[in-house]
């Protein structure tokens, strides 16, 4: 459903010219939950930015069920973006909007009425189990909560993918399970393909069914969870494949690097 074709990002630091993303082709299925892991400073923020162009590619192609996003005139990528819900580590919520005023305002900036606006957000405060919560202001709400609500404000206009930049790298173990399990329900229950980005192995080893790591802004590997495993293919044996299949099925612990 999502398709990155030799897409680069060069950024200028310090005077000289440093290449974020380099040369990065990836495929992601309908329906999967695709990890993208690797060190500090590998790329993988710039990655996911580059697929909802908040990052404008300097070269390569991103595809979006079939349409091409880069290149595309501004008016029709505001539309096609609509598709594209994201969460951050840190959250972004409006600080002096309620809860519910958060997740309304994704939908104001898509036009919709204000009643139906109202409406859609209350339904998707309640898919995250805050309904409760919508008059409060974020505040006034503990991580895992600040974080369903940026889930609600990301799902509020029905994407078919939803980008996750370190969506669990704030919060303990126990809120981070939960934040894992809504997203799993997400895509179970909606459908919703989620693209994630992290650091954290326990994050591959709860909720992905795929993965791709990168190394100086390239791709270098990439596999796929079958039947509750991650098996390497048979031409594979580097030292990032072996680290993540080990801790990928329980012999280590905590992040990735
Ligand atoms: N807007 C920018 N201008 C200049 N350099 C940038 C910009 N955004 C990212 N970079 C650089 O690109 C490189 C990759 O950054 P990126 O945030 O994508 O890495 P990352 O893998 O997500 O790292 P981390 O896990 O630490 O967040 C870094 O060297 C970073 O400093």
């Amino acid at each position: 459903m999502l398709t990155l074709s030799h897409v680069s990002k060069t950024f200028r630091q310090q005077g000289s010219l440093y290449r974020a993303v380099d040369d990065v082709s990836l495929q992601v299925e309908q329906g999967a939950i695709h990890g993208i892991i690797g060190e500090s400073g590998a790329g993988k923020s710039t990655l996911l930015r580059l697929i909802n162009l908040l990052e404008v590619p300097d070269q390569g192609a991103v595809v979006l069920d079939g349409n091409e996003l880069t290149g595309m005139p501004d008016k029709q990528l505001r539309l096609e973006r609509q598709k594209i819900g994201m969460i951050f580590q840190h959250f972004n919520l409006v600080h002096n909007a309620t809860v519910l005023k958060n997740v309304a305002i994704a939908l104001e900036l898509a036009g919709w009425p204000k009643r139906e606006r109202l409406n859609r957000a209350h339904e998707c405060l309640q898919f995250v189990g805050l309904a409760d919560k919508a008059g409060q202001y974020p505040s006034r709400l503990s991580g895992g909560q600040r974080q369903r609500v940026a889930i609600a404000r990301a799902l509020a206009n029905s994407p078919k993918l939803l980008l996750c930049d370190e969506p669990t790298s704030s919060l303990d173990p126990g809120t981070t399970a939960d934040i894992l399990g809504v997203l799993k329900h997400i895509q179970a229950s909606l459908g919703v393909t989620i693209v994630i980005v992290t650091h954290q192995m326990d994050v591959v080893k709860t909720i992905c069914t795929h993965v791709s790591v990168m190394e100086d802004g390239r791709m270098i590997d990439s596999f796929s969870r079958e039947d509750g495993d991650f098996r390497p293919p048979a031409a594979h044996t580097g030292s990032y494949r072996e680290r993540i299949l080990a801790q990928a099925e329980g012999e280590g612990e905590g992040t990735y690097v």
